[in-house]
């Protein structure tokens, strides 16, 4: 099995990045939806499209997106020699990562609060959250490219 792993590993390392990537998107963007969708609410034919627009963007690409990354980032970790649990940035990085997937599950609990009418974070709350996967991402590029 780790053999097959050394073998894939550029190929798993490109859809790591792939998904990491559609991830990124999505967490970059559904805040900013909120935003607005917050700011908005009081047209009902407006707020009826951001529900939309974020339920489809939350279950077609960021819940997929999610698993690819966490799958194909686990078999780069699994990867014979990938991975050396005595330096720093692997620690950096799982911490990050997990703050991530954090992030990504808070706002799937506010979409339905919005979705059910029951918001109670203001959009200015929601831009300020909207800085964390900014500060979450630098860390885990640094640690996955500086290596420190
Ligand atoms: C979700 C769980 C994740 C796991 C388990 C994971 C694990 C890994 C591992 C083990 C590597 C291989 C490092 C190497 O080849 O030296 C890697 C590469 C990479 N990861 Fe992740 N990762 C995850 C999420 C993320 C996220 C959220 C991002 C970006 C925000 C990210 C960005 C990258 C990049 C850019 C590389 C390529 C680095 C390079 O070799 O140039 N990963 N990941």
């Amino acid at each position: 099995m780790t053999d097959v792993l050394s073998t894939l590993y550029p190929w798993i390392k490109a859809f790591h990045i792939m998904s990491v990537i559609a991830w990124m998107a999505g967490l970059f963007y559904l805040p900013r939806l909120f935003v607005h969708h917050v700011e908005q609410s009081d047209n009902a034919r407006i707020e009826e499209t951001f529900r939309m627009m974020e339920k489809k963007l939350l279950r077609l690409i960021m819940n997929p997106a999610s698993i690819a990354t966490w799958v194909f980032g686990l078999c780069l970790v699994f990867t014979p020699g990938i991975v050396d649990w005595s330096m720093v940035w692997p620690w950096t990085k799982a911490a990050a990562v997990l703050a991530m997937t954090w992030f990504h599950h808070w706002l799937a609990l506010r979409r339905k609060d919005l979705e059910k009418g029951t918001n109670k974070v203001s959009g200015r709350q929601y831009r300020m959250m909207n800085e964390l996967p900014t500060v979450l991402m630098i860390v885990i590029v640094l640690s996955v490219v500086v290596k420190f």
